[in-house]
């Protein structure tokens, strides 16, 4: 067994965030290791799980403390690296399509990010047909216009095109709010398989527990932009210290249920 720990993809050491100049969130240590265990964070809505994402991705700046991305702080990331920084670090956002356009067929939007992966030097010979195949779409699929696919549909397209430059870190924020729990079932379980073959380190911020435990060991639970606890969902739900825990274990009564 190696002793040496892999460094991580991202950190964030004590961070502090927010917007106009008020913090939404402080003090938040988080380790994204390439190869390691997904990470979950649970929480009110509000409690600022969106801003930590965001700050992740180099989208928010901190106020405080650093995050740094293979041990380089991602606010300094030069225009130079900010191409590999996007491949590698990437975004599913709750906001939609992000910069997908909406009149643009499947094939062209899956095609155009397999281009880019090859630019970024991250592609891995990938086609259409298998990025469709890692969010469960059928090939049928790659002719439809964009626009006219179901919410869902339209969340795995997202998520597909985030898997086409095999990230090193993939950060999900509430990625499959539109898609029915049976079929998100079998893309949690494609994804799991995905990004364990690929050593992604990933993130997922969900309201959904039963999400969160499929693909996350481990779980941070977020409460006023402070992680409160942490540990597998089942220890944290098992022992409801904290009233945002408490929270939480009822507004999950069944997921609870099942973890005792
Ligand atoms: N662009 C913004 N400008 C000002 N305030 C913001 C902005 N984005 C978020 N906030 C505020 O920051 C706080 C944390 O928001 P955030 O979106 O991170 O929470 P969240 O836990 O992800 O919530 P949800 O589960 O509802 O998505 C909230 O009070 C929100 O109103």
């Amino acid at each position: 067994m190696s002793t040496s720990t892999p460094s991580p993809v991202l950190r964030a050491n004590g961070l502090a965030a927010g917007y106009g100049g008020a913090d939404v969130v402080h003090g938040i240590d988080l380790e994204l290791v390439a190869g390691g265990a997904p990470v979950g964070v649970v929480g009110a809505s509000g409690s600022g799980k969106s801003t930590i994402v965001r700050a992740l991705a180099g989208v928010v700046k901190p106020t405080g403390g650093h995050v740094t991305w293979s041990g380089r702080p991602v606010s300094r990331v030069g225009l130079r690296d900010k191409k590999r920084f996007r491949a590698q670090v990437r975004r599913v956002a709750q906001e939609g399509l992000g910069t997908i356009d909406p009149r643009s067929t499947v094939d062209r939007v899956l095609g155009g990010a397999l281009t880019d992966a090859r630019r970024a030097g991250t592609a891995n010979g990938a086609t259409v047909a298998e990025l469709l195949a890692h969010v469960a779409l059928e090939p049928r699929f790659s002719s439809r216009v964009v626009g006219t696919m179901s919410g869902g549909e339209k969340q795995r397209l997202v998520l597909a095109t985030a898997l086409a430059t095999r990230p090193a870190a993939l950060l999900l924020d509430e990625p499959l709010t539109a898609v029915d729990p049976a079929m998100r079932g079998e893309v949690v379980r494609r994804l799991a398989e995905t990004t364990a073959a690929d050593g992604t380190a990933v993130l997922l911020v969900s309201h959904d527990l039963e999400l969160v435990e499929h693909l996350c060991p481990h779980v941070h639970v977020l409460a006023e932009g402070t992680f409160v606890a942490s540990g597998t969902l089942s220890q944290v739900l098992a022992d409801p210290e904290h009233p945002a825990v408490q929270d939480l274990a009822q507004a999950a009564p069944l997921a609870v249920q099942r973890f005792r």
